[in-house]
């Protein structure tokens, strides 16, 4: 279980205060699946900080599993957009994605996360003789090779072209089905938002609140073009589209 409650972010310094997020509750259930859209800036990085361990709320709390948050969780994986940054460019893919893991069966761990991800003619090559979308392929099986119990994505398909990124949507579909992992995902993209979870939570702009939580209640067998194309989907995308509008103008 993934809980927040009351939490509150002010970034201060310099001469500066930001208040990021203002008051935040809610909970995911183990093996949810759950996309955050708000407003450019209204502190979405700064939510998944929190959760991460990364960075102290100033008041509030969050807990994984049954613990409060206050250095990075055990079980806790995290897949940034800039794959470019998070993966090093002088070790080989298989030892990039080897790297988090303490297991003695690392090397099937390894096998099978990069065949997860379609990558398993790549366990030697570099980053950088990757296109943008194997290596954040990279960093998803690195994610996945880890067996996290909690997984954070945040924006992790921003910088990559549209027809790979709708591949890695699926990709990830089926990665939590397959590992029932409890997903939080950031998104500013309402149809990807949509399309991906099971609740589409709406944030405010900052400081950041809760507008609007909704229940995905399409299939759960998704794909690209049925999916996108069922009128439920418009009517979803519709309501999340009008509640960022409302977020931008300050509601
Ligand atoms: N380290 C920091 N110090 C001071 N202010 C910060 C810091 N990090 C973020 N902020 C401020 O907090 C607010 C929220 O930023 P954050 O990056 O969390 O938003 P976001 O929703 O992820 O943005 P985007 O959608 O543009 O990526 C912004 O006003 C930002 O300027």
């Amino acid at each position: 279980m993934l809980e927040v409650t009351g939490l509150n972010k002010v970034y201060e310094g310099h001469g500066r205060r930001v208040e990021a997020i203002g008051d935040l509750t809610f909970k995911l259930a183990d093996g949810e699946f759950a996309c955050l859209v708000g407003p450019s800036g209204c502190g979405k990085t700064t939510l998944l900080r929190c959760v991460a361990g990364l960075l102290a709320p100033t008041a509030g709390e969050v807990r994984v599993g049954d613990r409060v948050v206050d250095g990075p969780p055990d079980g806790l994986a995290v897949v940034f957009q800039e794959y470019g940054r998070s993966l090093f460019p002088w070790m080989r893919v298989r030892d990039n994605v080897a790297l988090p893991l303490r297991s003695p069966d690392k090397r099937r761990l390894v096998d099978e996360a990069l065949a997860a991800v379609g990558l398993e003619d790549a366990h030697d090559a570099y980053p950088w003789q990757l296109s943008g979308g194997m290596q954040q392929r990279v960093a998803i099986a690195r994610a996945i090779a880890f067996e996290p119990r909690v997984l954070l994505m945040d924006e992790p398909f921003a910088a990559v072209d549209a027809q790979t990124r709708a591949e890695l949507e699926d990709l990830i579909r089926q990665v939590w089905q397959r590992l029932r992992v409890t997903l939080l995902f950031v998104t500013h993209d309402i149809d990807e938002a949509v399309y991906l979870g099971q609740r589409v939570i709406v944030l405010s702009k900052s400081p950041t609140h809760i507008i609007d939580a909704l229940d995905v209640d399409l299939p759960a067998e998704r794909d690209q073009l049925t999916t996108r194309s069922a009128a439920r989907f418009t009517e979803l995308r519709g309501r999340v589209y009008e509640q960022i509008q409302q977020a931008k103008l300050g509601r």
